[in-house]
Formats: structure tokens, sequence, C-alpha cells
């Protein structure tokens, strides 16, 4: 288990963290969202310890982390950390001897994770010139390279094509599946929406929502969804607070047994349940409260 408790930062006079807590358990995905701005990657970086917090703590498996550990992390900073003019397969073998692997090691590794992200036909090209988006992969291999306890990304999916997406996507679950705590940042709320357990939301430096994607959602619900097959309108008829929605009844403040029983003795009831929230919506919520 990765936690992040109660970090404080302030650069000059902006308070970039402000008491930010998070957590990860082993196997367990965690998305972390926020504005422009809003702290996700000071946080990262001091988790990861690239900046030093005013205040605050990274306790990992019960214990203040510490440099050794981190070793064994796998991190993706949002400022990219290539060798341009190093072969794509050498560079990725490369980090996993930084991280302490033998030679070998880190070159059957690094060939197993070329395979992985469908680059193996690039390995001997210099990384300078593959795309943007073959970049990234490089830079997600660097980070998996040394097989690390810990993922911490910030923002691994910016730039991908859908293909990208879905390699990048099951290398992290894949990782996950195997015990890792997994941690990264991502403006594309359908993403997180379908990778990840747990949401953290951030906002000005301070955490304003989290919880898994179930419980997020559980909460902002609201709204009952009818649709029933008759001519006869029911608005009025239906207990609570009932507006249309196409041929459909979004219905608030209700007695939903009380609304089942209406709605099925006027015709067949051909949708009955309560509207769940994307996680877009739960965020925009967040933000704007
Ligand atoms: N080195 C720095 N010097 C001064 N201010 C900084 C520095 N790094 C971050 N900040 C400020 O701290 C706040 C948080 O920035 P941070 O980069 O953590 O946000 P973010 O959530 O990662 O944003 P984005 O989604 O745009 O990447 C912002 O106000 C930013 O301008």
């Amino acid at each position: 288990m990765l936690e992040i408790k109660d970090l404080h930062k302030r650069f000059g006079d902006t308070v970039a963290l402000d008491g930010v807590s998070l957590a990860a358990a082993a196997g367990e995905v965690v998305g972390f969202v926020g504005a422009n701005g809003a702290g996700k990657t000071t946080t990262m970086r001091i988790a990861m310890g690239v900046l030093a917090a005013d205040s605050g703590q990274i306790v990992y498996n019960g214990a203040p982390l510490g440099v050794e550990q981190r070793r064994r992390f796998g991190y993706m900073p949002s400022e990219r950390g290539l060798y341009p003019k190093m072969k794509t397969a050498e560079q990725i073998a490369y980090f996993g001897e930084l991280h302490g692997m033998t030679r070998a090691q880190a070159r059957a590794s690094a060939a197993a994770l070329l395979e992985q992200l469908n680059l193996s036909d690039r390995a001997g090209d210099f990384v300078q010139d593959l795309s943007l988006g073959n970049q990234q992969r490089v830079q997600l291999a660097v980070s998996l390279v040394h097989d690390p306890e810990v993922l911490v990304l910030d923002e691994p999916f910016s730039g991908l094509d859908p293909i990208a997406v879905d390699v990048m996507g099951t290398a992290l679950r894949d990782r996950a599946a195997a015990g890792a705590p997994v941690i990264f940042s991502s403006h594309q709320l359908d993403l997180i929406e379908r990778l990840c357990d747990s949401v953290v939301i951030i906002g000005n430096g301070r955490i304003i929502a989290s919880g898994t994607v179930e419980e997020l959602k559980a909460k902002e619900v609201k709204q009952l969804r009818v649709s029933v097959d008759t001519d006869e309108d029911l608005t009025g008829r239906l207990p609570g607070t009932v507006t249309r929605d196409g041929d459909d009844y979004l219905v608030e403040d209700t007695d939903d047994q009380e609304v089942l029983r209406i709605a099925a003795a006027a015709g067949r009831v051909t949708h009955f349940a309560y509207d769940q929230p994307t996680i877009a919506e739960i965020f925009r919520e967040a933000v704007t409260r």
C-alpha cells in the first residue's frame, strides 16, 4: 500500500498542495484527476522524491518510504526523460541496469516489453526517429523494465492513439493484477472510468472527492429513468418530481416502487433504473461545487 499523507507545498505565494492525501492498495489502479494546475504533478513528484514537500509523509507498506524502496518503483514523469540518440531497446535496458538489473536481465526485460507494447520492429531505431506516441510507449517500457512494485505515472495516455491507449491500459492493469499499486493522472475521464478501481479528484491543491468508481457513482445517483410502452402521459400521475427526456420519464424524490406499480399498470415497462453519472459528470460536479 502506498499512502500519500497530508502533503503541503507552496511555490512562493502559490499554494500548490493544501493537505493532499490519497492511497493505492496492492493491486489497485487509482486515477488521479483534476483541472490544469490542480496539483497532480506536484503530488506525484513529491511521492517519487523528485520534489520535497513542506510537510506531509509518503508511507509505503506502513513505514516512511525510503530511497532504496523508491528504486523499485516505476515512474513516468511529466517531463519525459528519454535519450533521443540512443536505440530503443538499448535505452530501455539501460534504465533497467540503473535500477540494479544485470545487463542480461535488463535486455531480456526490454525485449519482452517491446513485444508487449508492439514495438519489437523498432528495437534498433533511435528514439528520436520514433513518433511521439511510440516514444511514449518507450517511456512506459522504461518505467516498467525493472518489474516495479509500484507505478506512479503522470499522464501516461496523453497523445496516444486508441490502439496505443489499449496497449498501455492493458499493461497497467496487468501490473496491478500482479499486485502493484498503480496511480496515474489523466484528463481522459472515459479512460479513468474504464481502467480504474478508484478515483481521486483534486481541485486547487485539495482532494475534493475520492472513492471507488462504484461509490462515487452511487453517491451521485439521483434520478430514476423509466420507459413505458403506453400512449398515456404519466407525467402528472407518477409521484415525485417528474421530467421528460425524449420518451423517458426522469423521476426524482420519489417512491420508486410506487412509480413501478403505476408504470406497469399503464403499459409494458421497458426500462426502470437509476441513471448513473459518468466519471466526467462527477468530475464537473465536484470542481464546480
Ligand atoms: N516549479 C514550480 N514553480 C512554481 N510554481 C509551480 C511549480 N510547479 C508547479 N507550480 C504551481 O503549482 C500548482 C500545481 O501545479 P501542478 O503542475 O502540480 O498541476 P497539475 O494538476 O499537474 O496540472 P496539469 O494538469 O496542467 O499538468 C500550479 O499553480 C502551478 O503553477
